[in-house]
């Protein structure tokens, strides 16, 4: 008999969206996968009023385990209180040294409030950058993946990974060295290759300006970083090209032809990404010796505690972290 895999999903900001869909999520999931148990780590007051509404078959409850993480201060749906902040960090905490001890085989996250960890006094920018501190893994890539909706008769699978994350837009130049392209595409190549079973990824790569530069004439980050990162890569026989300009490439139809967009900054990846697969997409942290992957969505604070949420990027998010664990690698 196989061992199950077992799956810890962080239930992320209090206040918003992120209880509800981790519970009802995994209730889908555990339904649809029987080789699987999932814990939620949250504090158990947030799952009360979902456990007590659900009836719940035994041979899926048996699987489904909440472990009690207690808030610091009271939680109202929809109104962020900083003093929580510590919980949401300590959710996070909790998983990552489960995840390296073994404990889980992979972890899923629900969506935390950026600004409120900010405002409580801590710096932090997101889950990918906190993850590979907390790793201590020099880069890591977010990887967006998920099936488009508005061209259902290209192929499912529309991904895009970001050479720069979560950056004040003024500050993407900079960190857009030959080395962080380079990178980048070294990671999708490996992962695509490693983790999602493509031989050879074919990957296409944006430039940051219009027109990818106009030769230069409308900025020279192509010319003086992305086109040589693009060689340096080819030459190390990864099937890459580009610079494409970036308010074209995004063509649905090209989808069957190439496995990943490498896009330059958040916007320029996610806008498209969202556009097509908002709502069914999942956020894949790439490079991490741990697997992570989360729902491509926020903390939707306005609908919190209406049970209006939408759990189909929770399932993604767990089915994909439950598929790189079964084929038993990390997404190093
Ligand atoms: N993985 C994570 O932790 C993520 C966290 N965030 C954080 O979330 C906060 C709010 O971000 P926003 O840009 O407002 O994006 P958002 O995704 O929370 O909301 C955008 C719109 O989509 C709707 N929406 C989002 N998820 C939904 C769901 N599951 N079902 C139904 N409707 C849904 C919202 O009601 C809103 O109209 C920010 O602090 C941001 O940093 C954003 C994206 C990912
Ligand atoms: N737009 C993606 C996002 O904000 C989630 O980022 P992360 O928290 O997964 O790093």
């Amino acid at each position: 008999m196989t061992t199950p895999i077992h799956l810890v999903i962080t239930s992320g900001e209090p206040a918003g969206i992120g209880p509800e869909v981790s519970f009802f999520g995994a209730l889908e999931f555990l339904r649809l996968v029987p080789e699987v148990n999932i814990t939620i780590l949250g504090d158990q007051s947030l799952f009360t009023e979902f456990q007590m509404e659900t009836t719940i078959d035994p041979l899926i409850g048996n699987r489904l385990r909440i472990q009690h993480i207690p808030l610091v201060d009271q939680n109202i749906a929809g109104t962020l209180n900083a003093k929580n902040a510590p919980y949401v960090l300590k959710l996070l905490d909790s998983a990552i040294d489960a995840c390296i001890a073994g404990d889980f085989n992979a972890m899923v996250t629900a969506p935390l409030q950026k600004s409120i960890i900010n405002d409580f006094g801590i710096e932090f920018t997101g889950h990918t950058e906190y993850l590979a501190e907390k790793t201590h893994t020099k880069r890591v890539v977010m990887m967006l993946c998920g099936k488009n909706s508005i061209a259902p008769n290209q192929a499912e699978n529309f991904r895009v990974a970001l050479v720069t994350t979560h950056l004040p837009l003024r500050e993407v130049p900079d960190a857009m060295t030959f080395e962080a392209v380079v990178e980048t595409i070294q990671i999708v190549h490996q992962t695509l290759k490693d983790q999602f079973g493509i031989p050879q990824p074919t990957l296409k790569v944006t430039g940051l300006n219009p027109h990818a530069g106009e030769g230069g004439h409308l900025g020279m980050e192509e010319i003086d970083i992305i086109q040589p990162a693009i060689e340096h890569a080819k030459s190390l026989a990864m099937d890459v090209s580009g610079p494409y300009p970036a308010d074209t490439l995004f063509d649905l139809s090209q989808l069957p032809k190439l496995d990943a967009f490498i896009a330059m900054y958040h916007d320029q990846g996610l806008a498209p990404f969202k556009l097509a697969c908002f709502g069914q997409g999942v956020n894949v942290t790439l490079g991490l010796p741990i697997i992570r992957t989360s729902v491509d969505h926020g903390t939707a604070l306005l609908i919190a505690g209406k049970r209006q949420a939408e759990i189909g990027s929770m399932i993604s998010a767990i089915e994909l972290a439950f598929e790189l664990a079964k084929n038993g690698t990390s997404n190093t």
